[in-house]
């Protein structure tokens, strides 16, 4: 591709040399994987600076370099205000502009981003609509699964993502679109048809400066919704009517909004909800009908993630059966409220909970089921949000009759300090601290008796903890089933 023809796409640039001659065979972001005939996108990140890496690039044949500012290198120069968001134009314009020809429903909010991506992928599979798929936990394309590092990856990782499932003949993609990547210009120039907003509360307050730069960061999701491609297809803004954040989110948005909730007027309503055990059952109400659910999913917050999926299929006209199937098929989602059962005389639950607000929705279903005591094992991660710890830990005093703070990943941080944060505004001393999570997870398991529930928090589906610069081997589900096996052994 001649560079000349891919650069028009962007609305300000300078070269400081001519270009009009140059063909480049891709784009890259990192120095270390320029092949010949590569542009390089110097970008300013959190570790370390792009620009200091162009002449690497060059080194392995970048033709020409985008920059925020002139480059002591030999190959043409191209110079953007903001290099992050003229990677997103440029990897848009360079996979000719995928998400043109994909459904593209976007995801955002505090809690259950991945679940309702999951149950919306099984109301399209219901359809036989053949879907991608990119979040916390992977990136598919059909039944083909991917690993990813982020929940929303890069601009460049994904418009190539996009590409691909086009060329596969994906419909349908369904993607968690967090609040770093809408404030970061990951999702810059995506044509989202339809956007959902689950819900807001505390987290991740070490990036953005108080909740309402991060609900900012979250209304970009709507803002942009119809501003890309496409402008005269009808595009939908999906929005909680029980979450205040949405008087504002509708606010950012000239499209169609559709509300679901449970305690006020919305489109989408739950009604006649019974919660228990087994799981949840309620009547869908909707503007295309009424129908009844019977679901696996516990917990008031688990008919919140039907509502927001029900309400953004019906608005791509998927039958209400298809998704009273959808959700009656679905037994959960990994890592999400799993139980664990190899024949203990008690119950086990592993669940991703890692914010207040999570927790606090978790602890009281598990509570409203559990015959015996509840115990919870519970961490904080480290080099994320440090006033969201003590109200963890004041969250599973509440609601736990056993609390167990542990390590979660600590990452750079020291885990005992991470400890001393949660526990630091406890007035009751009744709790365990207990660093090694293996230790705390076999403590919780060797106490607990007939008919308690323990509940294992914060880690869900990750299978590794990270110390320090170390990412080792750890799946709380593996640990607790080994656990068990050993408790029961010795109690032969
Ligand atoms: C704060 C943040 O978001 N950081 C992201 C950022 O990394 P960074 O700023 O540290 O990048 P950097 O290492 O400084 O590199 C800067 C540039 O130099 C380049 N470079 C670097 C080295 C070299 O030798 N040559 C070279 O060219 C890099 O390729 C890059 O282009 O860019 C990376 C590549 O896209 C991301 O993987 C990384 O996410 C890190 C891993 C991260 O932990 N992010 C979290 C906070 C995050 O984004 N979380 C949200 C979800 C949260 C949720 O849902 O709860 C997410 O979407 O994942
Ligand atoms: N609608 C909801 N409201 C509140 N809590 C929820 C809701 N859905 C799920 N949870 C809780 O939040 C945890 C994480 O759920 P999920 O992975 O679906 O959210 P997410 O938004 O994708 O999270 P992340 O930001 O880490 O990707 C679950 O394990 C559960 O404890
Ligand atoms: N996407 C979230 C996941 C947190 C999961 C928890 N286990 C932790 O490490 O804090 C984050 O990166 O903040
Ligand atoms: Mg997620």
């Amino acid at each position: 591709m001649k560079l000349i023809d891919l650069i028009h796409a962007l609305h300000w640039y300078e070269a400081t040399s001519s270009i009009d001659e140059i063909e480049i065979t891709g784009i890259e972001m990192d120095s270390r994987a320029v092949q010949p005939g590569h542009l390089f996108m110097c970008i300013e990140g959190y570790t370390v600076d792009g620009h200091d890496f162009a002449k690497q690039a060059e080194a392995n044949g970048a033709v020409a370099i985008i920059a925020e500012r002139e480059l002591n290198v030999s190959v043409p120069v191209i110079l953007v205000s903001d290099t992050t968001r003229a990677l997103a134009i440029l990897a848009d314009a360079f996979y000719k502009s995928p998400t043109k020809n994909l459904s593209l429903i976007g995801i955002t909010g505090t809690n259950g981003k991945t679940t309702v991506s999951y149950l919306l992928e099984a109301i399209f599979r219901e359809q036989q609509v053949k879907t991608g798929m990119i979040g916390t936990i992977q990136m598919k394309i059909g039944e083909n699964v991917f690993s990813v590092k982020n929940t929303t990856p890069d601009a460049l990782f994904l418009q190539k993502s996009f590409y691909q499932m086009v060329e596969e003949d994906v419909k349908t993609t369904i993607m968690e679109v967090s609040s770093h990547a809408l404030d970061l210009g990951r999702v810059y120039g995506c044509d989202f048809d339809i956007s959902i907003f689950t819900n807001l509360s505390q987290d991740h307050l070490d990036y953005h400066k108080n909740m309402d730069d991060y609900l900012r960061a979250k209304s970009l999701l709507f803002s942009m919704l119809g501003n890309t491609y496409n402008r005269d297809k009808p595009k939908f803004a999906i929005l909680n009517a029980d979450d205040s954040s949405s008087k504002v989110l509708i606010k950012s948005t000239a499209q169609h909004v559709v509300t679901y909730g449970i305690h006020h007027k919305a489109d989408v309503i739950a009604k006649d909800i019974q919660l228990d055990a087994k799981g949840s059952r309620f009547t869908l109400v909707t503007p295309k009908g009424n129908i009844e659910i019977v679901s696996k999913l516990m917990g008031e917050f688990s008919v919140y993630n039907m509502l927001a999926s029900a309400a953004a299929a019906l608005c791509d006209h998927v039958p209400l059966q298809s998704i009273k199937s959808a959700f009656e098929k679905t037994t959960g989602v990994r890592g999400r409220f799993e139980p664990v059962d190899v024949g203990q005389p008690f119950g086990v639950v592993v669940d991703y909970a890692h914010t207040p607000d999570s927790l606090e929705n978790v602890l009281k279903t598990v509570q409203s089921i559990a015959k015996g005591n509840v115990s919870v094992v519970i961490g904080c991660g480290g080099d994320r949000d440090r006033t969201k710890r003590p109200k963890m830990a004041q969250v599973a005093m509440r609601y736990a009759d056993q609390a167990i703070f542990t390590s979660d990943n600590p990452r750079t941080e020291d885990p005992i300090r991470i400890l001393q944060d949660m526990t630091a505004d406890l007035t009751s001393d009744t709790y365990k601290v207990i660093p090694d999570r293996k230790q705390a997870i076999y403590d919780s398991l060797k106490n607990a008796k007939k008919n308690d529930i323990v509940l294992i928090a914060g880690k869900g589906h990750e299978t590794y903890q990270i110390i320090g610069d170390e990412t080792i081997e750890f799946d709380d589900r593996k640990v607790t089933v080994q656990a068990i096996l050993e408790i029961l052994n010795k109690e032969k």
